[in-house]
């Protein structure tokens, strides 16, 4: 799904005009479409539904709710937050209901006392105040009525932006609306897909409004909601007459003595995401203990370093199966040594093949970041935020407010495709377009998951998946497959491994 911004919203809204499309034609859509949403989720009938309108478009679609939910037999009341209508659709709108039997009060010139009593009684509230045109803060008049809806019991349905929320940015005054539903008229903002909004919209659904396909044509999505969608159509179904060869070689160098099971973890993940064949390049120690449980891979023994981890010796050893590769994953549990990082550095200077990096990979780059730029390959990058610090040199606190614009940055700048592992997961490709992913779950917080997702884009990697797709489709699959985890062994219960066990059931659903 693609999420478009405010202006480019404004765009489309305008290259509709050229389809016959009239403004006021539009507004009168997301009402209904809106009025539609509603009716299917709740009783409406003989219901008490309360609309806020502001003066702008949002709340001229508030106006036209109002209609339709009164001929649907709800008694409603609209409280104009701000006056008369502003825009001149919504003057129309109002117009149309000045007839009806519906109240309109005027906030400022109600009595307190009927609003709150009114608000008690209410079913449903509908938040109309602002859309997409808010921006900053909210003024102490606008906080108060949030407050108000935001204390009662009624359902709020939102329309397109809760009141208080800014659309490009999520960023949402303390006391924004909270909405149980949120209407996104015609496409997604990004409001709907950042984590900071998204816990203000409830549900989500979007609602076709009638702007005509042609009108999105060379809109160009910067923030791309990863969805079933955009996943399965870009895993092809496995050909009847294919062969192992077909779908590439994974080298995975990881693994030592203090962390063997990240070398089972990821090896076993790139597996399950349909790689041909998956060599394990790890010390001989590694390798024997890991054998048991990966029946399926290729070992690599190498020569252990005194401290238990892959010994600089076995470059050339590691280079020559490098040759052969279709994809590389380096990184998890190598542990940091001397002998790691010249490894690691020496590694990534001779791949061709695309290469994922992750874990101890990460940290080895991160002591000389200059790295990334003497390689003659494609790198994915999977830092948790920790991580992400060490590479940017930036304290967690900055990247928290602003991880999106300093992950699509660096990526730009290093030209690699970085996924930012959090509870939703961004992947920020070197073209600066940022891909949101809303699977997971709590129960994947701990150590294991990461590497399973390094495995997961590993393996998608090697079958010759685009790096961005593979990373993006990876942590979305990985995401699901945590929810199905969760779901047999709870958030509290569910291990790491279990994750790798569900991807077959996502892919069945997905008749892959
Ligand atoms: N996209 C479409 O095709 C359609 C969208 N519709 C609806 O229109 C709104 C956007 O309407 P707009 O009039 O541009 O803005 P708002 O209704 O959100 O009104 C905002 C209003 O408030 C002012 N403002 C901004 N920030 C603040 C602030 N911090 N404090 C006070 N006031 C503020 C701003 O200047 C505006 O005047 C969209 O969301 C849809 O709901 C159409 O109806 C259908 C087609
Ligand atoms: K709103």
């Amino acid at each position: 799904m693609v999420v478009v911004t405010n202006s480019q919203m404004k765009q489309i809204e305008e290259n509709s005009l050229k389809y016959s499309m009239s403004m006021k034609r539009l507004m009168e859509n997301a009402g209904s479409a809106a009025a539609m949403f509603i009716r299917r989720t709740m009783e409406v009938d003989g219901k008490f539904c309360t609309v806020f309108c502001g003066r702008g478009n949002n709340g001229g679609d508030g106006l036209v709710v109002a209609r339709k939910l009164y001929e649907s037999g709800a008694n409603v009341v609209v409280v104009l937050t701000d006056g008369d209508p502003a825009t001149d659709q919504a003057k129309e709108m109002m117009e149309l209901i000045a007839p009806m039997d519906v109240a309109l009060v005027y906030y400022e010139k109600e009595d307190p006392a009927y609003l709150k009593e009114r608000l008690e009684a209410t079913d449903i509230i509908v938040d109309a105040i602002y859309g997409t045109g808010f921006h900053g803060q909210l003024d102490e008049k606008h906080r108060k009525i949030c407050e108000l809806i935001n204390g009662t019991t009624a359902q709020v349905i939102a329309l397109d932006v809760p009141s208080g929320v800014t659309c490009d940015t999520g960023f949402a005054d303390e006391y924004a609306v909270i909405a149980d539903m949120t209407i996104a008229f015609d496409s997604y903002k990004p409001l709907h897909v950042l984590p900071v909004s998204v816990g203000y919209c409830g549900e989500i659904k979007t609602a076709d409004i009638g702007i005509p396909p042609q009108a999105h044509e060379g809109i160009e999505g910067q923030f791309i909601l990863v969805d079933n969608e955009f996943v399965f159509s870009r895993l092809p179904k496995r050909r009847r007459d294919s062969h192992k060869g077909s779908y590439g070689k994974l080298l995975n160098i990881a693994g030592s003595q203090k962390y063997m099971g990240a070398a089972i973890l990821s090896t076993m993940a790139a597996m399950r995401a349909g790689a041909g064949y998956v060599t394990l390049a790890s010390t001989k120690e590694v390798c024997r203990t890991a054998l048991p449980s990966l029946l399926e891979a290729v070992m690599l023994p190498l020569k252990q370093g005194k401290e238990g981890h892959i010994s600089y010796e076995s470059l050339p050893e590691i280079l020559e199966a490098l040759e052969n590769s279709t994809a590389l994953l380096i990184g998890n549990g190598l542990d940091v040594t001397q002998d790691t990082c010249r490894l690691v550095y020496e590694v990534l200077k001779n791949a061709k093949c695309p290469v994922i990096v992750d874990g101890d990979g990460i940290n080895v780059i991160s002591r000389n970041i200059d790295i990334l730029k003497q390689t003659n390959c494609n790198i994915v990058l999977t830092p948790h935020m920790k991580e992400l610090s060490r590479l940017t040199t930036l304290p967690i606190e900055q990247l928290k407010q602003d991880r999106y614009t300093i992950g699509a940055n660096f990526a730009r700048e290093y030209g690699c495709t970085v996924v930012m592992k959090d509870a939703y997961t961004a992947t920020a490709g070197a073209d600066g377009r940022m891909y949101i992913n809303t699977t997971g779950n709590a129960g994947m917080a701990k150590a294991g998951s990461g590497d399973v997702l390094a495995g997961i884009i590993g393996g998608l990697a090697a079958q010759g998946i685009d790096l961005v797709t593979a990373a993006a489709a990876g942590a979305y699959l990985h995401g699901l497959a945590g929810n199905y985890a969760a779901c047999k062994y709870s958030q509290y219960g569910m291990l790491p491994r279990e994750i790798i066990d569900q991807l077959p059931k996502v892919f069945l659903h997905n008749d892959r």
